[in-house]
């Protein structure tokens, strides 16, 4: 009998081109995702070299991280007020005009988030290597696909030859037992996942997700978990295939279609872990201690649940963690002991790749409706991650709830998640996000 493999095992395994005595493998590449910020290198290069895309068909470009989220200045993108952002986006549509490469700007109703359009236009599906010049592609392995971040210089590398060579990982399962109490979501759930590891204890490793609770999410939940295994320290982020992702495919434009659609799900079937399958780590997690949880320092593993208090640095007993939460807490003027629920904030932002869904606004609008921006809340921003869930929540009329109750109703893109763009914080003050990342000065300096 063959021996188990790991979904993992089974994505590596079969896009091997070559592979050398150390391990190093060169993996095939099925789908690139490109955006302005770290692709005018890679095809400079490809210029200079004079190459040009092997499978351009391959390649999906958007632009997400800084283009503009209101009406007013991103009717062209001459309007786009950012000399650099205006001109990496006049860039990359002239390289994708230039290379034959499917381009959805700011004009399209596809533009958004890459790692949100790629999965609802049929882009990612199972079984396939996905990558981009972006950290969070790891969002893209809740389909089963082996997906992960690259360098700029990778990027050209993977225009050019469809090709990357990689060192194989070490595989760690995460298993959720149980069911999610009321009022947790997968965000909370990832959230406890970082806080057990830590920021780095997931480096070196594909994780997979999975378990009961890892069943009843929805293929949103799940992008939501694989999009902050990298906030673990983990490149890959995975869960196997179920009936569930193949229902999210079906009728999606770059999914396979009609007589290709049963020969398809007949081979994604295959792409789960086998009962016995080898894990060179296991943590597993019982869902009932999950809790609504949120980071109060800036580091994503510096968590606590909302019915908590700010941690007090001196009853931690590692002098390095104890150091990181001291200069966090002066950073976030925050005092141990401080009741979480009793932080002022002044900003609010809904959005990102890792909660800017259509069962994320869902779920915002639902708690908002009938309610009131506090005064004390200067700016509070509703991003949808893409032109197709912004269309879709609106025809819910999800928009009109969140203007009503004081939200700003924004345009697609990555805005408030990173300073990249005008949606930015001042400096000193503090945003409940629902996005990944709490890093110093990420949301604008000294914010
Ligand atoms: C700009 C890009 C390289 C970066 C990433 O890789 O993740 C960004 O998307 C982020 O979230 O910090
Ligand atoms: S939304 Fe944020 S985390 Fe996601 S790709 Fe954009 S900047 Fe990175």
């Amino acid at each position: 009998m063959d021996r188990p493999s790991s979904l993992f095992d089974k994505l590596w395994q079969s896009h091997v081109v070559h592979q050398d005595e150390d391990g190093t493998t060169l993996l095939y590449i099925d789908r690139h995702l490109v955006y302005e910020v770290t692709s005018p290198q890679a095809f400079e290069g490809l210029r200079l070299n004079g190459r040009s895309p092997r499978r351009p068909e391959t390649v999906i470009a958007t632009v997400d991280h800084n283009v503009p989220t209101t009406t007013k200045e991103r009717h062209s993108t001459d309007s786009i007020p950012d000399i650099l952002s205006r001109q990496q986006v006049k860039q990359l549509e002239k390289n994708c005009k230039e290379f034959n490469i499917n381009f959805f700007g700011l004009g399209s109703r596809n533009q958004g988030i890459i790692h949100v359009i790629g999965p609802e236009l049929g882009g990612t599906l199972p079984g396939m290597t996905v990558v981009a010049g972006d950290s969070h592609t790891s969002t893209h392995g809740a389909f089963g696909a082996l997906a992960f971040g690259v360098g700029t210089s990778d990027v050209e590398h993977v225009l050019a030859t469809q090709c990357l060579a990689m060192k194989p990982m070490k595989q760690m399962l995460v298993k959720i037992e149980g069911t999610l109490p009321f009022n947790t979501s997968a965000k909370d759930l990832i959230l406890t996942v970082i806080q057990r590891l830590g920021a780095g204890g997931g480096a070196g490793y594909a994780i997979e997700f999975d378990g009961p609770v890892i069943r009843q999410l929805s293929m949103e939940g799940r992008m939501t978990i694989c999009n902050m295994a990298i906030e673990a320290g983990a490149r890959v982020g995975l869960v196997s295939v179920d009936e569930k992702t193949i229902d999210y495919l079906r009728n999606r434009p770059y999914a396979p279609q009609k007589r290709y659609w049963d020969a398809a799900v007949t081979r994604w079937q295959s792409l789960v872990s086998d009962p016995e399958a080898h894990f060179d780590k296991t943590l597993v997690i019982e869902a009932s201690t999950i809790r609504p949880m949120v980071t109060w320092g800036t580091s994503p593993d510096m968590v606590s649940s909302v019915d908590d208090v700010v941690p007090d640095p001196d009853d931690e007993v590692n002098p390095v963690k104890r150091e990181g939460m001291r200069r966090a807490l002066e950073y976030m003027k925050l005092l141990p002991g401080t009741p979480i629920r009793s932080i002022q904030i002044d900003k609010v932002f809904i959005g990102s790749c890792t909660n800017s869904r259509i069962e994320d606004l869902r779920a915002a609008a639902a708690i908002v409706a009938g309610k009131s921006v506090s005064p004390t809340v200067r700016q509070a921003l509703v991003v949808p991650g893409s032109g197709l869930v912004k269309e879709q929540a609106e025809a819910e009329g999800l928009d009109l709830i969140f203007k009503k109750s004081g939200f700003e109703w924004r345009e697609p893109g990555c805005s408030m998640c990173l300073g990249m763009n005008d949606d930015r914080l001042a400096p000193g003050e503090r945003c409940a996000s629902t996005s990944n990342r709490n890093f110093e000065g990420r949301q604008g300096t000294g914010g």
